[in-house]
């Protein structure tokens, strides 16, 4: 397995670094960076993943997250992949910014012509945890998980799905029910077909709702960041539903509603660092 550095800058006393490699999981090169703070030779710190939102790579929250300074503190290694396959030959959806590449929602797609290319989920689960693992210092048994709008519901499923592999789940502004929204019916039918049986997976409330409703499941810790100022808040992110879906389950979420905060950048930099310290105490 070989990767390649694509750029690396000391920053806040750690090395941020951005990488590429060849993913046999959907079959292109990928993308992504990883935040390393300075540690004792031999040491291994636990890894936070941030999942980005639609129409972004690996560079959004490279360049405007503001968690180096929170990772270095904490020792935390901050993970943050692209959000699709990408390349000349991957289909794509001209002039959609919500489907095709920049917009993977974090799936194994089972529809042609993205049943090939478009399978963030198994990259996710399988392929780039080992990457890290292996090219990195990284202590593989603490591992937590947060993201942005498509990448907090990339987050929410794919920390929901394993839980014994996260200890904590973080999200801003996250999708928490696709299947009820426009950006994930959209995407969720077009990448996995009509039945939206298959869809549950890939649906925050429902897997909640499908694997939490035992009175004791384990689950990972919860916190939700969301502006109250959010345009996509009441059509497309729907924080209720979580916060709903999490009371009937009896899990103790911590959902937030951040008065004047919208959508962007600002919103998640100003939270960051909470989050990252938040994900620490869980980490160790
Ligand atoms: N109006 C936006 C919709 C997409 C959007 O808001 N994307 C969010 C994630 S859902 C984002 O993080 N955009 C990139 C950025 O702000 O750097 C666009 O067309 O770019």
């Amino acid at each position: 397995m070989t990767i390649e550095t694509i750029s690396t800058h000391r920053a806040h006393g750690g090395t941020q670094g951005v990488y590429s490699h060849s993913s046999a999981i959907t079959g292109t090169p990928m993308t992504f960076s990883v935040f390393v703070p300075d540690h004792a030779p031999g040491a291994r710190l636990p890894v936070l993943w941030y999942l980005s939102g639609l129409t972004c790579t690996h560079a959004n929250v490279t360049e405007k997250g503001e968690y180096r300074a929170a990772c270095a503190r904490h020792g935390v290694i901050f993970v943050a992949p692209d959000t699709s396959p990408r390349g000349e030959d991957v289909p794509d959806a001209a002039d959609e910014y919500d489907f095709g590449q920049g917009a993977g929602f974090y799936v194994d797609a089972t529809q042609d012509p993205w049943a090939k290319n478009y399978r963030m989920r198994s990259y996710l689960e399988r392929e780039l945890p080992e990457v890290i693992g292996t090219q990195f210092p990284a202590d593989m048994a603490r591992q937590s998980i947060t993201g942005h709008s498509m990448g907090g519901h990339g987050a929410l499923t794919i920390g929901l799905r394993n839980p014994d592999r996260f200890r904590s789940i973080s999200a801003f502004a996250p999708i928490v029910a696709p299947g009820e929204v426009p950006w994930g019916e959209k995407a969720l039918g077009r990448y996995l077909g009509e039945d939206r049986a298959a869809w549950r997976e890939y649906d925050a409330v429902a897997l909640i709702e499908d694997r939490f409703a035992q009175e004791g499941a384990r689950h990972p810790h919860l916190l939700i960041d969301q502006g109250a100022a959010d345009d996509f808040l009441v059509e497309q992110l729907r924080t209720h539903r979580l916060a709903e879906a999490c009371q009937a389950a009896s899990i103790d979420a911590t959902i937030r509603l951040q008065a004047g905060y919208d959508h962007s950048y600002y919103f998640i930099s100003t939270f960051m660092a909470e989050h990252v310290e938040w994900h620490a105490r869980w980490l160790g």
